[in-house]
């Protein structure tokens, strides 16, 4: 399991702490007022006119608020929430067992919804167009397939991938929503809020501190700030200062932008080993001995979005940006 600190993934003994520090309405998520204005009109409508609200696709990096939007939208909806993940559905009985339990205006919550079956993903189609199951009965050339109705739901499908969903399945969803990283000061708002639920004082600039390294992810920001309090209460006592921040932030060895060894360990091996060049994201998941898939969805969203990485048709290359930042020369020659 993966262990660093500035890892989006959910570790174990952050679950109960999220569950606490996680907003019950929109009115307390903070930022994504661009998802978060639409959905509160669509939501408004449905309720206007007593209908299921539409199937809400939610997609954007790991620890970005997607589980938890999906929780605030039924809450919002006063509905229940029935929750699941695409590779816990393993045959179509089992979809067909959790669709055919909801009441109206349920809200099904499939995670990573990318990894459904594709058998499992067949059910869904009719589901979501016309609240409907085809079930087949019987086998050979006797069988017939028997069409039952379901209430109408919402379904909500997170994803840190769009790009792996299939057309037919992407274009099932009403509203689709791109989750976006946070600025500094939504993060540090965060932190403020967190540190009040943990009941802990945090002055001067330390909420700004830890949200200038927490990668636009308020997971990695919560994070940051249990890590901090452990220092503040272990080192000082207890208040989170700038000096305590700073000095827990740097033995954490998150540097000023949020970037960690792994982030430091590709972009200098693309600066170095490939001296500039464009390269391909597997040669470099191999030189560094990490995952592609985790190099395409922890490291490289942030990288390009603080213009650190740039993707082109030949491969991945540092910006000049990047150079600064570790202090190599940029390479003079395009
Ligand atoms: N807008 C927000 N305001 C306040 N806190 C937030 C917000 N979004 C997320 N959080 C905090 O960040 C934590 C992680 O969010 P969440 O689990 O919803 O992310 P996710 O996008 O579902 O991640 P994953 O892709 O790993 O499933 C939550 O426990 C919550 O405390
Ligand atoms: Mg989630």
């Amino acid at each position: 399991m993966d262990e660093r600190i500035i890892s989006a993934n959910l570790m174990m003994d952050d679950q109960a702490v999220e569950l606490s520090l996680r907003p019950r309405y929109l009115a307390e998520y903070i930022g994504q007022s661009k998802a978060k204005e639409n959905l509160k009109v669509y939501i408004d409508a449905a309720k206007l006119r007593k209908e299921a609200l539409d199937h809400v696709l939610l997609y954007g990096p790991p620890g970005l608020g997607k589980t938890t939007l999906s929780n605030i939208i039924a809450n919002e909806l006063g509905v229940n929430l029935r929750t699941t993940s695409g590779p816990a559905i393993e045959r179509p009985g089992d979809l067909a067992a959790l669709l055919t339990n909801l009441q109206e205006g349920d809200v099904l919550f499939i995670d990573e919804i990318h990894r459904l079956h594709r058998t499992v993903e067949e059910v869904l189609y009719p589901a979501m167009e016309d609240y409907a199951l085809d079930i087949m009965i019987g086998k050979g050339p006797s069988a017939r397939s028997v069409r039952l109705d379901l209430p109408p739901f919402t379904l909500i499908g997170a994803t840190t991938r769009a790009g792996l969903l299939s057309a037919p399945l992407r274009d099932r969803f009403g509203v689709i929503s791109r989750l976006e990283f946070y600025t500094v000061d939504e993060l540090a708002y965060i932190i403020s809020r967190s540190a009040e639920i943990f009941d802990i004082s945090i002055v001067g600039e330390a909420s700004q501190e830890i949200a200038l390294r927490s990668r636009g992810t308020p997971r990695i920001a919560n994070r940051l700030l249990k890590r901090v309090r452990d220092f503040a209460q272990v080192r000082g006592d207890g208040i989170i200062t700038d000096e305590i921040a700073n000095s827990a932030l740097e033995l954490l060895q998150v540097d000023p932008m949020g970037l960690d060894s792994i982030d430091h360990k590709m972009l200098h091996s693309m600066m170095t080993t490939f001296a500039g060049r464009p390269v391909g994201l597997d040669t470099i998941a191999a030189t560094i001995g990490e995952e592609s898939q985790t190099i395409e969805d922890v490291y490289e969203p942030y990288l390009m979005q603080i213009g650190f990485l740039q993707r082109t048709p030949r491969g991945r290359m540092a910006t000049e940006q990047a150079y600064r930042h570790l202090g190599i020369p940029y390479p003079e020659r395009n």
